[in-house]
Formats: C-alpha cells, sequence, structure tokens
C-alpha cells in the first residue's frame, strides 16, 4: 500500500500528526507495535499515574482531612486491587478513544513493529511473524522513550521497578525506595505514600525538581516532608543490590560518607531515553545524535528530506503535549502552512498535591541570561479559596522583565495549578504585561486571583490582599 505520511508509534505525538495531516487531506497510515493505541502516556505514564494519583488523593483525604469538615467515617480502608482495576480500566476507554479517532479520521492502523526498509518503505512485522511492507511519500518517527536505568542496576521488575511495573503491583510497597527526585519519582511516590508507605527519595541533585524554579523546588520539598515523604538530596547512588524480598540502595551523600537504605521496592526514576531499537533508522541513514535522540532541523525534518520525527525521540522536554504541537507542526508543514512552536511556552506540570506547575523562565534562567527582572510572589495561604477548601500550601510567582514589564516566568505550587498554569500561558503568548495581567477581573473566590496578585505584586509591589 502507497500513503502520502506514514507515522510510527501511536503516542500523542504520532495520534495526534495522524490526525492533523487526515484533516488536511492526506492519506495516513499510523503503525503501532502493542494491541493498543495511545503509546506511553495512554498506557503506562500520564494516565494511568493520574488515575492513582485520583485514588490515593481520595483515600488520602478521607484518612487525613474528612474529620476536620466534620464528616466521620469509621477507618477507611482501600482496596488496591479494585484502584488498580480502575485504573486499568481508564487506560482501556481511553485507548479505545484512540482507536475510535483513527476511524472517523480515515487513518489506517497497522499492529506490528515498523523498521524502515530504505527512506520510503516501512516493514509492519505482526506478532505471528508475518509481514508486510508499506510505503509512504512521507515518515514521521514518533517512537518514543523508555525509562533509562543507571549501568550499576539490574531491573528485575519485581522489587527493581520502572514506572511502567510501578503502575501495576500487586500491593502497596512497605517501603518504597525512589531513586530520582524528578516527575516519575514524586507523582508515584506520592502514591504510594498516601497509600501508607514509607516513601525515601534518593536524588542526586543538591534539590528535587532540579530543573524547576528555585523557590518551587523548596516549596515542593517542605509539603512533600510534611506529608512525610524522606527527601534525601545530593546523594550519589552507588549500588542497589536486591535480597530476597529486600532492596538495598546505597548513596554517598555530600559528606562523602556512605548511606544505605533498604526496603522492599525500588523505584528507578531518573529520566528516559529516546526509543528507536528495531526501528533500521540505517537503513534509511537517518542520524542520530550523541545521545540516542534522532537529529531534526526546526521543521523537526531529519538530515533525511522526508523523515520527519517529533516528541521523545527528539531534542525537548519529555512532554506528551510537546510532542502534541510537533505533531501539528509536522504534518501542517507537509501540508504546505507554515506552522510554529513556541518551546518557551510548552508548561511543566507535576501532579503532586499541592499540584506544580511552570511556564517560560526560572528565575536562575534569566539571571544567567543577564536580564534584568522583577518577581512578584503571593501565597496561596492568604486567599478566601484556600482557606475554604483547607489546601493553603504553595503560592504563584510571577517574573517580568524590569523595563517592559512583560512577563517572563510564571511557577507555582498549590491546589489546582495544573490548569491554572494556562492563564499564564495564555497571556505569556499575547506578550501581556504583568498589570495587564493584574487588571483582569478574576472570578472571586478562586485559586486564580493569586495569579492575579502575584502579578500585581511583579507591576508595582502592591498585592491587595497581602
Ligand atoms: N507530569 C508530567 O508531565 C510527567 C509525568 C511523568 C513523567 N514525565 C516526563 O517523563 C520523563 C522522565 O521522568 P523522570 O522523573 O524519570 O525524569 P526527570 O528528569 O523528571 O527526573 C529524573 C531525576 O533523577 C535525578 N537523577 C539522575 N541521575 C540520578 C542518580 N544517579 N541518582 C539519583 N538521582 C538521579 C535527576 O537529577 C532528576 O531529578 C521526564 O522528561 C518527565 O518530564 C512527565
Amino acid at each position: 500500500m502507497k500513503y502520502d505520511i506514514i507515522v510510527i508509534g501511536s503516542g500523542p505525538g504520532g495520534y495526534i500528526a495522524a490526525i492533523r495531516a487526515s484533516q488536511l487531506g492526506k492519506k495516513v497510515a499510523i503503525i503501532e507495535k502493542y494491541a493498543t493505541l495511545g503509546g506511553t502516556c495512554l498506557n503506562v505514564g500520564c494516565i494511568p499515574s493520574k488515575a492513582l494519583l485520583d485514588s490515593s488523593h481520595h483515600y488520602y483525604d478521607a484518612v487525613h482531612h474528612f474529620e476536620e469538615h466534620g464528616i466521620s467515617v469509621e477507618k477507611p480502608t482501600f482496596d488496591f486491587g479494585k484502584m488498580v482495576e480502575r485504573k486499568a480500566n481508564v487506560v482501556e476507554t481511553t485507548t479505545g478513544g484512540i482507536k475510535y479517532l483513527m476511524d472517523k479520521n480515515n487513518i489506517t492502523v497497522y499492529e506490528g513493529l515498523g523498521s524502515f526498509e530504505d527512506a520510503t518503505h516501512v516493514k509492519v512485522t505482526k506478532k505471528d511473524g508475518s509481514s508486510e511492507v508499506i510505503e509512504g511519500a512521507d515518515i514521521i518517527i514518533a517512537t518514543g522513550s523508555k525509562p533509562s536505568t543507571l549501568p550499576f542496576i539490574t531491573l528485575d521488575k519485581e522489587r527493581v521497578i520502572t514506572s511502567t511495573e510501578a503502575l501495576k503491583l500487586k500491593e502497596v510497597p512497605k517501603h518504597l525506595l525512589v531513586i530520582g527526585g524528578g516527575v516519575i519519582g514524586l507523582e508515584l511516590g506520592s502514591v504510594y505514600k498516601r497509600l501508607g508507605a514509607d516513601v525515601t527519595v534518593i536524588e542526586y541533585a543538591p534539590k528535587i525538581t532540579p530543573t524547576m524554579d528555585a523557590d518551587v523546588s523548596k516549596e515542593l520539598t517542605k509539603v512533600l516532608k510534611k506529608q512525610g515523604m524522606k527527601i534525601n538530596a545530593s546523594h550519589g547512588v552507588t549500588s542497589v543490590e536486591r535480597n530476597g524480598d529486600e532492596v538495598i540502595v546505597k548513596a554517598t551523600n555530600k559528606k562523602g560518607e556512605e548511606v544505605t537504605f533498604t526496603g522492599d521496592y525500588c523505584l528507578v526514576a531518573v529520566g528516559r531515553k529516546p526509543y528507536t531499537e528495531g526501528l533500521g533508522l540505517e537503513k534509511a541513514g537517518v542520524k542520530v545524535t550523541e545521545r540516542g535522540m534522532v537529529d531534526v532541523n526546526d521543521h523537526l525534518q531529519t538530515n533525511i528530506k522526508n523523515i520527519y520525527a517529533i516528541g521523545d525521540v527528539v531534542k525537548g522536554a519529555m512532554l506528551a503535549h510537546k510532542a502534541e504541537e510537533e505533531g501539528v507542526v509536522v504534518a501542517e508543514y507537509l501540508a504546505g502552512e507554515k506552522p510554529h512552536i513556541d518551546y518557551n511556552l510548552i508548561p511543566g506540570i507535576i501532579y503532586t498535591w499541592p499540584e506544580v506547575a511552570a511556564v517560560g523562565k526560572t528565575e536562575q534562567e534569566l539571571k544567567d541570561a543577564g536580564v534584568a527582572y522583577k518577581a512578584g510572589k503571593f501565597s496561596m495561604r492568604a486567599l478566601g479559596r484556600s482557606r475554604a477548601s483547607g489546601d493553603l500550601d504553595g503560592f504563584v510567582k510571577v517574573l517580568a522583565d524590569k523595563n517592559t514589564d512583560e512577563i517572563l516566568g510564571v511557577h507555582m505550587v498549590g491546589a489546582r495549578v495544573a490548569d491554572l498554569i494556562m492563564e499564564a500561558a495564555v497571556a505569556m503568548e499575547y506578550r501581556a504585561s504583568a498589570e495587564d495581567l493584574a487588571r483582569i477581573c478574576h472570578g472571586h473566590p478562586t485559586y486564580s486571583e493569586a495569579v492575579k496578585e502575584a502579578a500585581k505584586a511583579a507591576w508595582d509591589g502592591k498585592p491587595l490582599n497581602a
């Protein structure tokens, strides 16, 4: 069969690219090696982790917060098996939705491993070993990423696990050791902490979420510690050993001392790496970088003219929504349009509770770039909405250009900031000033008032409710 565009990989990057290309009149095929569509995000990433985060949040609230609202329930209990089953149902419905979208958009789905025969032909090898070759005028690589590990770790996938296994454990760990205080470590660490596990995070950098704004890391560390999570920053892991049902992690702390952590499970969450195994890039002549990423130019085009790559397999943040934008951009570019992505405006979100969200530059990035800026900060605690719900932790911080007042970055910790961050992204897309944001009437009482107040603090240094 011959197509205008073949997309390899059906994660958020791939399936969105396929839909957009089809909307623009292209004949499109998508190849997926797994039986369900949706890639890491829908099957073993964003969606299942949010399902477990939501279930564990309900339980945590019942145990810790119902009483202050005057609600008494006899000692709440949970059925972990049911939580995991619910998560599986959420995944099934969501991935089923992608199949529906493929059919609706007349996109041909091939189940099997896609590998290049040459620059225009891709072989699809099915589970039963049979294969067929399809032809594409243009090809989009959207094969995503897989969990990284450390060279001395043996991932037995039973007790020394990655996020994939952490989403389908048969029991709640007694003591979960988490290597890596990044997004996955803190989100999945939160799930099990809320369900009663001891959780110890071991982070190499001097702080958790090391690439986020320093104030955010500090506040998040404070609230997670308050929830009982043990956080060990500046600890370089040197060994991970399994001994029966125990896992022993050794690390070197800042003083050069060896520290031993013992738990019953160890989650390795030290980042992800691009996934190109078995793709046959060499047969098509596609170049990869030293770090194994597919090398692309500003149009996400590889060194081979008709082959493009998007999402986790190329440079940039490994985020579903970044991949989606790239999918749209490549599809539109191939249809002769002139699309554009502002990589500065891709929000970063962590679904702990309180949530964390950011867009634009951090203070450190502005300092490093020598940009004169002003900062306005407003505590969630000062909001009527936060007092009503009892979610008092966190803040909103707005960074604006000292001379022009243009908003350069917004950083948030607090209830529902995962959704709130989009106000900041919209403002920055339209190059709003802090004053613009401060002058917009915000509904009362809402968490969004913290954005208005922080913007006012950045603009004239005079928040109204602080
Ligand atoms: N909410 C979301 O958007 C979401 C959720 C999950 C995953 N993701 C994405 O998936 C990717 C992978 O997530 P992740 O949490 O594995 O990566 P990450 O990059 O967010 O965090 C990895 C952490 O591990 C630390 N680390 C690295 N080597 C270490 C070592 N030897 N010892 C101890 N710590 C070490 C790093 O300093 C970092 O803090 C990221 O790009 C992330 O953004 C996003």
